[in-house]
């Protein structure tokens, strides 16, 4: 038995790790960890019954005790919880799944612990990534991505042997507005920008995908993963995402993984690794599909991506700002408080104004990203 434990098993990955718990029938869930939905983190508790769960919030953990008081499972909260989640003896594997931030301490805690981390919570790489590998390698605990296109990263290099990255081809939908203006973005509505073309994903990362702020992220999590420049990173817009990405060799050979747009099999290919298994579901058809297309990036358009690269040049602690500043102003658009075009607008007033740190600690990431988020709160009160 395979055991694991997962930061997020309400979101999307948490509920898609699930399926694969299920489909496999050789892996314990002994911890899962989620921030406010206790009616599906109970019904999961009665499913998989983990030793331990923790809920963000105290009030929301005590309910979940009291409706679970059958089960004699011990419930946590907080950041205390989160971590507890992380470390749990038991596991082997930590799936993390929770957005944001606030992955940073809980994947330090359990690389440190020996847990072999399946990564989907890509913004912590992007803020801590020069403290999370150099770590990583220290205690030897394998990154495994889940992220589509980093697990195709991945799968492509599997018996590479000595041959070296050329460059990383990190392929992209180009989200529900490809093709349109900045004009033509002004009156953007949360709803418009929650379809996203190909893609069923939580709610930040489907909005991060239509401002290309995701892709953004993802350049700075193959840099961090694969150990390569930014200019050996190229992004190719692939509006039907059925190249995940690709891997270009110093011989000219290109070779990539495709499949339909199924988180599954990433997450499944994380947990097995290096093992192939069985995934029900749908197959990849090519006559289906029959044409597979590809563009540049419009980055005076879609600034989120050139933001990325500025960040990412500047390095330091800029990255953090970046992302900081896109997790506020993507919280305000969807609660319906700044019009969409001020996402990006935000994230580079932030960048503008931000201190220059180099070689961030994790305290000083943590205080990045409360001065970027106390300079969006000034600007909104001042609006
Ligand atoms: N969805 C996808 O297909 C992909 C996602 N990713 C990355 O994976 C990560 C997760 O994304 P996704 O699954 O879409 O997100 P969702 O919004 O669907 O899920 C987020 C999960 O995190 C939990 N959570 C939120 N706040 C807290 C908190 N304070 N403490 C503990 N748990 C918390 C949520 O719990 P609750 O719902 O109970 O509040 C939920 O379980 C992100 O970093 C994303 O970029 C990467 C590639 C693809
Ligand atoms: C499924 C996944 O990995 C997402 O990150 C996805 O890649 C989003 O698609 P785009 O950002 O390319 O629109
Ligand atoms: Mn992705």
């Amino acid at each position: 038995m395979k055991k694991i434990a997962i930061l997020g098993s309400t979101g999307s990955i948490g509920t898609q790790t699930l399926d694969i718990v299920r489909e496999q029938g050789d892996i314990q869930v002994v911890a899962m960890a989620a921030g406010s939905n206790i009616s599906l983190l109970e019904a999961q508790m009665r499913e998989f019954r983990p030793s331990l769960v923790s809920v963000w919030d105290e009030k929301k953990a005590s309910e979940l005790r009291t409706n679970t008081k059958d089960l004699g499972i011990k419930i946590v909260s907080g950041m205390e919880g989160l971590l507890e989640v992380s470390v749990i003896p038991e596991s082997e594997i930590l799936v993390t799944a929770i957005v944001g931030m606030l992955g940073i301490r809980p994947t330090i805690a359990a690389i440190k612990a020996g847990k072999k981390i399946a990564l989907a919570n890509k913004e912590t790489l992007v803020t801590a990534g020069h403290i999370i590998i150099p770590l990583a390698k220290e205690y030897k605990v394998p990154i495994l991505p889940v992220d589509s296109e980093h697990s195709a990263i991945f799968q492509s290099l599997q018996g590479a042997g000595d041959n070296k990255i050329s460059r990383i081809l990190l392929t992209a939908s180009g989200g529900p507005f490809r093709g349109r203006k900045a004009d033509e973005l002004k009156n953007i509505q949360v709803e418009d920008a929650l379809k996203h073309p190909n893609w069923s994903m939580g709610r930040k990362i489907t909005i991060d995908s239509s401002t290309l702020v995701n892709k953004g992220l993802e350049v700075m999590e193959a840099k961090w993963l694969f150990d390569v420049a930014l200019d050996q990173i190229q992004v190719v817009v692939h509006p039907q995402s059925v190249i995940h990405s690709a891997v270009e060799y110093q011989d000219g050979a290109v070779i990539a993984q495709l499949g339909t747009p199924d988180m599954r099999l990433p997450i499944q290919y994380a947990l097995y690794y290096p093992e192939r298994r069985n995934l029900s579901g749908r197959r990849l058809d090519l006559f289906e599909i029959a044409d597979l297309t590809f563009e540049k990036p419009d980055t005076d358009t879609f600034r989120g991506l050139a933001l990325a690269y500025q960040a990412m040049e500047k390095g330091g602690n800029i990255p953090t700002v970046y992302n900081a500043a896109n997790e506020k102003a993507v919280s305000l658009f969807l609660d319906r408080k700044i019009s969409y075009p001020e996402i990006t607008e935000l994230i580079e007033a932030c960048m503008e104004n931000a201190e220059f740190i180099d070689h961030p600690d994790v305290d000083e990431i943590l205080g990045t990203e409360a001065a970027a988020y106390e300079f969006i709160e000034k600007k909104m009160s001042a609006k």
